[in-house]
């Protein structure tokens, strides 16, 4: 496949050169027409990597940069706050509420992540009366356009996968995203605290995603993967005008395993500095059936709720059974 010209092959990463990924890249407004070629690059992303650049640079996709940057502008104004103000928010689900640095395990053996992250739940959201803590309460829309903007992204993408594998009726993969459906679909914003591979909180530990599509930004270095069939970590270089989108374990384990959940993890980049990322986790309705990594049949929020708890574990319970990577290791 071929790469960005742009981006070079390799990053200085404290004592060495480390590789940087070859991406391919999706552009929006072509899926948005279902260009035939453009759904076979797709397909072909996400039965080989599992993961991509995709180019939201034309008229339809900016609108979502420009909400990204505004996102950026108040997750630095609710991240400031003291750590007591933000505990007070509570984690009423996975899928809502404010999360300090250290819940789950870390990059490094022994340690603890060091991010903390702040969600709003899809299905809060929709709700007429949404419960949000009150410095939110203001940047409502804001959220509400992310969200939405998101969610027409994600699901045109299932569509146009459902095209190009040519599915139809009830096998579609938009027929279990359905919207008025419960769902754990959820837009993350994460700060990585300023570590180094020493410091006891770090990075984000190796991992597949839990649902079906990441729609992930980022303008700052940390984010690796292990591209399926390797057991070496590149970097994903941030590209100004893009996103990068993965394949999550539930579109995977829907797909009868011909779509790839590619593993990553983020490590720190410039030890000085925090990093801000935002992610939209489209998931399956709750009640969506699936065979997961181990062959048993388990229903989407089952899947959710076991990898949280993984999430939590030391890394020697992780390696105890596949949820981790979901099969891809
Ligand atoms: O922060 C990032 O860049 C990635 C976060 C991530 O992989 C996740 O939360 O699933
Ligand atoms: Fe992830």
């Amino acid at each position: 496949m071929a790469i960005a010209t742009q981006i070079p092959n390799t990053v200085q990463y404290p004592g060495e050169q480390a590789p940087i990924c070859a991406l391919e890249t999706i552009d929006f407004s072509r899926l948005l027409s279902q260009e035939p070629e453009e759904l076979e690059k797709l397909l072909q992303c996400c039965q080989t990597q599992g993961f991509f650049y995709f180019d939201l640079q034309g008229l339809d996709g900016r609108r979502i940069l420009h909400d990204e940057q505004q996102l950026l502008q108040v997750m630095r104004e609710f991240f400031s706050q003291t750590a007591e103000t933000k505990m007070e928010i509570g984690l009423p689900s996975q899928s809502h509420g404010f999360e300090p640095v250290g819940n789950h395990a870390g990059v490094l053996e022994n340690t603890k992540d060091g991010y903390e992250i702040l969600k709003v739940s899809r299905d809060e959201l929709a709700s007429l009366s949404p419960s949000l803590p009150s410095v939110l309460k203001d940047d409502v829309k804001l959220f509400e356009g992310f969200v939405a903007g998101a969610n027409i992204i994600t699901k045109t993408m299932l569509a146009c996968l459902s095209n190009a594998l040519g599915l139809r009726g009830s096998d579609r993969f938009e027929t279990f995203h359905r919207n008025d459906h419960k769902s754990n679909s959820t837009l993350a914003m994460f700060r990585y605290i300023p570590s180094d591979l020493t410091c006891k909180c770090v990075g984000h530990q190796k991992h597949t995603d839990i649902g079906s599509l990441t729609l992930l930004f980022s303008e700052q270095w940390g984010l690796q993967v292990m591209p399926p069939g390797s057991s070496s970590w590149e970097f994903v270089a941030p590209r100004p005008g893009h996103a990068v989108i993965n394949v999550g374990d539930s579109l995977r384990f829907a797909s009868g395993h011909s779509l790839q959940s590619c593993i990553h993890q983020v490590v720190p980049m410039d030890v000085a500095e925090d990093r801000y990322s935002i992610a939209y986790f489209l998931r399956p309705e709750s009640e969506k059936v699936f065979k997961d990594s181990g062959g048993r049949w388990v229903t989407a929020s089952q899947w959710h709720d076991e990898k949280y708890e993984i999430f939590k574990q030391p890394h020697s319970e992780q390696a105890a059974n596949s949820i981790l990577t979901g099969g891809m290791e």
